[in-house]
Parts: structure tokens; C-alpha cells; sequence
């Protein structure tokens, strides 16, 4: 099962893989015919109805398949013509474009609609409903629901491409079946609601790499990008170092946070300051974290609406640990635990929606499984990321497990970040993370802030390595990344 949402994003990281929409559409577009050439009665004329988006892509691809195959010697199908409701110079992707181009071209019978008035069904024994599929937002609109109207109303059997049309495969509220679909062919996985619909759904391979739903790529930034800056980064760090703190809190700022406020010792809040002055540090008096600061941090942080950063440069000592479980335990927001806070999260007892940023030794200190090395392509990996999903379920949070590829799990959906370069592994990267991760938690799901954050951060990384011509990146350090953030971000995605 997966959402016309998550769908989307697997197609971008899948042309990321290599494999290009057009791909994806021809595919498409042949299961589609193939399915008309099995119910359709001999002889058939075949009417395939479109939109102007991909979908109508995949039903121009499905026309030409079934277009004079009679040498052949397999078809039934006498005649087929193709209705585009819209102008043609109007279709809204290339490849749906140069798929209409293409029937043109081959003198198929083609028709655009330009009133949806016009719009009357010629006498037609199979109907292909390639008006709209995953990109619909909201209910339908002229000349879609004429059309629809027409489609429900004709005793043609009705096959529709992806989803009946006016089907919302994300909104789970929206997946009637208004065009009287009595097939459906879906690609790649079923889509919710999809099953109860009173219609035979088939689920049609399409050639989509199994690694654009395993591996992050753009497809989940897209999903996770901020639309616009808003949100309150709130880092509670800071003691005994100062750098990493410094570096979560100018990472949230990169990613999309309106502001950005360090609380930390009085006697680091100038140093810590010092480092950026787009920060806002909030000094309380000691030197480090005690039980007693916690009453007034956690009231700032709910009162403002806060994404807290707890634990980088926080250190270990016994009483800053005691402070951050009682945070944690009070607050009840979104926050990212890294570094030895993560130390108190097992056995907590929380209302807060928590993302675990541990590396390795981390891990195994929480009682997590020992992951040695992450590395995707290792023989042991699978094994390992299905010890951290069960880590991840029994805790009850996400967790975002750092290594030389990252892993990340909510206990029921586990991803891998097979992004950066080797010079990454210096001191900071991870604060970094934590910060972007902060940014992206303020507007999305926490496993897929997770998974996006842990994507940009490498990602980062890669750019910055290639545009110095730094090879593995082996002299990079982590402020250099931070104007890298924006760029990966909002510059990469197609969304
Ligand atoms: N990986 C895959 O599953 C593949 C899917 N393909 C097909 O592509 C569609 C999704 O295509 P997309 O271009 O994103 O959107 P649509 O064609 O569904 O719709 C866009 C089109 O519709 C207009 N529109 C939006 N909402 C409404 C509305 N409420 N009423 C009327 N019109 C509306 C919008 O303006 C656009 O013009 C997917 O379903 C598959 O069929 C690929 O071909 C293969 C890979
Ligand atoms: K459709």
C-alpha cells in the first residue's frame, strides 16, 4: 500500500536512480493496453479520455499499444481514438507532451476538447479513464467532472489508469469511484481505498528500482521541504563544549526555521554567541545543565511552540543527564535528542514526539543492536536495519542511526541514506544534523523529517566536496556545509 503522496516521491528518487519518467510511463501505458486487450469484445472501439497531466501521459502511451496491432495478429481492438480535454499546447509535462506528439505523429485519431460542453462519448465498448490520477486536489473540476458524468453514465466497461479519476489516493475521505471504474490499473502498489472500491484493481509492475523506496533520495526531500519560514529552533546544549550547540542551532536557521535560541550556561552564552550572530542565546546561571533549569526551559519551549535540539555539547555529568530526563519527561512537544541525552531515552515516560539522532556507540549505550558499520551493499545490512526497526519499535520513537550510511526507522518504516563523502566523519556533522532535522520537524512527519534531514546533510557533503574538486571531501569541516543546507534543500527537489 502506498499514498498518491509517497508515490510521487518514489518516481523523483527513482529518475534520480536513473530510471526516467518516460520510463515509468511507457510501462504504464502497456499494462494499461494489455488490460483493455483482455476484457475488451472483439471488434472494440476503444475511447481513452485524458487529462493534461502524466496520467493522460500514460493513456496517450496506452492508445499507441493498442493502435493497429491487427498484423499482429492478437487484437480484437478495431478502433481507437483518443479525447484530450484541453489544448493540446496546454498538456503540463514534457513527457506526457512528447507522448501526445507521438500519437499526432502516427496519424492516430486524436480529439482535444475544448468545451466541456462538447463533450459526448462516441459509441465506445471500452472507455479508458486517463483524466487524473495521483496529482487531483480536490473534488473535480470542469471539464473533468463533465466528463466524468458521461463516463459514469455509458455502458462502456470503464478502465481507469492509476485511480478512477476524482479518486484521491492521500486523502482517505476522497476515494469514491465517481466514473464507475470497472477496472482499474494501478502501478506499483495498491493505493488506500483502493481494495473497498467496487471495481477489479490490479497492481502493475512498472519498473520502479526497489531502492527509490529503500534508499532516501529527492522524491523525500521534496516531501519534507519547509514551504515557508516559520517555526522556533529551541537548542538546549551547551556546558561543556560550545561548537556543537552553535552548529545545531545555525543548521535549524539553514533549514528553514524563522529563529534560532541556544539556552546555555551564562558562562559559555557569550562564546556561543560569538560564533554566529543570527543566534539568540538564552543564558541560566552554572556552568552546565542541572534539575534546576528545567522548569523555565520547558515552559519556553511550550509556550512558544518550539522544536527543541536537546543534548549537543551537553557533556555526561550526572546532573546535566538528571536535567535532560526530567526535560523530557515534562515536555510535550517535537524534539531531536542527540549526543548523551540520548542516554536517558529508553525506559522514559513522555508525551513528546521524539527523533533519536545516535551514532553507533550511542546505540549500543541506549541498548540498541551493535551496527558496526553502516554501509549499504554490506551482506550484513539487511540484518541490521531490521535489528534497528525492532530497536525503533520497542523504543517507541524515531531513530536516526548515524554511520557511514544512515538508517533510519519509526519501528514499522525504515529507510537508508546512502549519501556523503568520507571527510563527513569530522567532528560536528552530526550537530548538523540534528539541526536540520529541528527544521524539518517543525512541517512534516517526524520519520520523514528524519529521512529527509539525514538526506541533505549528506547530500551537502557531496555538493561541496564536488564543487571544490575535493575528492572524498577529506579537508571539508562542518561549518563549511552549513550554506550548502539551502541549496540541497529547496534547489534539488522537484517539488
Ligand atoms: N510512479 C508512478 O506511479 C507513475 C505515475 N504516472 C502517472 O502519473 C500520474 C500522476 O501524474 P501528475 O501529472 O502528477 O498528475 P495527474 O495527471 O493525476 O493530474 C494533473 C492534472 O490534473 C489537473 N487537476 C488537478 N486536480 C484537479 C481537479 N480536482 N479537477 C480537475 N483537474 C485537476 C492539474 O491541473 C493537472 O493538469 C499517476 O497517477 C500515473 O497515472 C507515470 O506515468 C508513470 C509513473
Ligand atoms: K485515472
Amino acid at each position: 500500500m502506498i499514498t498518491g503522496r509517497r508515490m510521487a516521491a518514489v518516481d523523483e528518487n527513482a529518475a534520480a536512480l536513473g530510471v526516467s519518467q518516460a520510463q515509468l510511463m511507457e510501462s504504464s501505458g502497456n499494462a494499461v493496453a494489455r488490460l483493455v486487450r483482455e476484457v475488451a469484445p472483439s471488434d472494440a472501439t476503444v475511447v481513452v479520455v485524458a487529462g493534461r497531466g502524466n496520467n493522460g501521459g500514460d493513456g496517450f502511451v496506452a492508445a499507441r499499444f493498442l493502435e493497429d496491432r491487427e498484423s499482429m495478429g492478437e487484437s480484437t481492438i478495431e478502433h481507437v481514438e483518443t479525447h484530450l480535454l484541453g489544448r493540446a499546447d496546454r498538456i503540463g509535462t514534457d513527457v506526457a507532451r512528447r507522448n501526445w506528439k507521438a500519437l499526432v505523429a502516427a496519424d492516430a485519431d486524436v480529439h482535444e476538447v475544448r468545451d466541456s460542453t462538447a463533450i459526448s462519448l462516441p459509441e465506445a465498448d471500452v472507455i479508458v479513464d486517463a483524466m487524473l490520477g495521483t496529482g487531483i486536489s480536490g473534488a473535480l473540476r470542469e471539464p473533468a467532472a463533465t466528463a466524468a458524468a458521461a463516463i459514469a453514465a455509458s455502458d462502456a466497461t470503464v478502465v481507469s489508469v492509476d485511480v478512477p479519476s476524482g479518486f484521491d489516493a492521500t486523502d482517505p475521505d476522497a476515494n469514491a469511484n465517481p466514473i464507475g471504474a470497472d477496472y482499474v490499473v494501478t502501478f506499483h502498489d495498491t493505493k488506500p481505498g483502493l481494495p473497498e472500491l467496487d471495481a477489479d484493481c490490479r497492481v502493475a509492475d512498472i519498473g520502479i528500482p526497489a531502492a527509490a523506496e529503500r534508499f532516501v533520495g529527492p522524491g523525500d526531500v521534496g516531501l519534507a521541504q519547509p514551504a515557508s519560514r516559520t517555526g522556533r529552533a529551541y537548542v538546549v546544549g551547551g556546558g561543556p563544549y560550545t561548537g556543537a550547540p552553535a552548529l545545531a542551532a545555525q543548521a535549524a536557521l539553514r533549514a528553514g526555521m524563522e529563529l534560532s535560541f541556544v539556552a546555555a550556561p551564562t558562562g559559555v552564552a557569550d562564546e556561543i554567541q560569538g560564533y554566529a550572530a543570527d543566534l539568540i542565546v538564552q543564558p541560566y546561571d552554572g556552568d552546565r545543565l542541572t534539575p534546576d533549569h528545567v522548569d523555565e526551559l520547558v515552559e519556553t519551549a511550550e509556550r512558544y511552540d518550539d522544536v527543541v535540539v536537546l543534548g549537543p555539547g551537553l557533556g555526561s555529568a550526572d546532573e546535566s543527564l538528571a536535567a535532560a530526563r526530567q526535560f523530557l519527561e515534562a515536555y510535550t512537544g517535537p524534539a531531536v535528542v542527540d549526543a548523551e541525552a540520548l542516554s536517558v531515552v529508553p525506559e522514559l515516560e513522555t508525551e513528546a514526539t521524539l527523533v533519536c539522532t545516535p551514532n553507533a556507540r550511542e546505540l549500543e549505550r541506549m541498548g540498541g543492536p551493535a551496527v558496526d558499520e553502516l554501509r549499504s551493499g554490506r551482506a550484513e545490512m539487511e540484518a541490521v536495519t531490521d535489528e534497528i526497526e525492532a530497536f525503533a519499535a520497542d523504543l517507541g520513537h524515531v531513530v536516526l542511526v548515524k554511520g557511514v550510511d544512515d538508517v533510519i526507522s519509526d519501528g514499522e518504516r525504515t529507510r537508508i541514506a546512502r549519501v556523503g563523502v568520507p571527510g563527513m566523519a569530522v567532528g560536528g556533522t552530526g550537530d548538523l544534523l540534528a539541526g536540520i532535522t529541528a527544521g524539518l520537524l517543525e512541517h512534516a512527519d517526524p520519520f520523514e523529517a528524519a529521512s529527509a534531514a539525514a538526506y541533505v546533510n549528506g547530500r551537502a557533503g557531496e555538493v561541496l566536496a564536488d564543487r571544490w574538486g575535493a575528492g572524498d571531501g577529506l579537508g571539508i569541516t562542518a561549518s563549511d556545509l552549513l550554506t550548502e543546507i539551502p541549496g540541497v534543500l529547496w534547489g534539488e527537489s522537484d517539488d
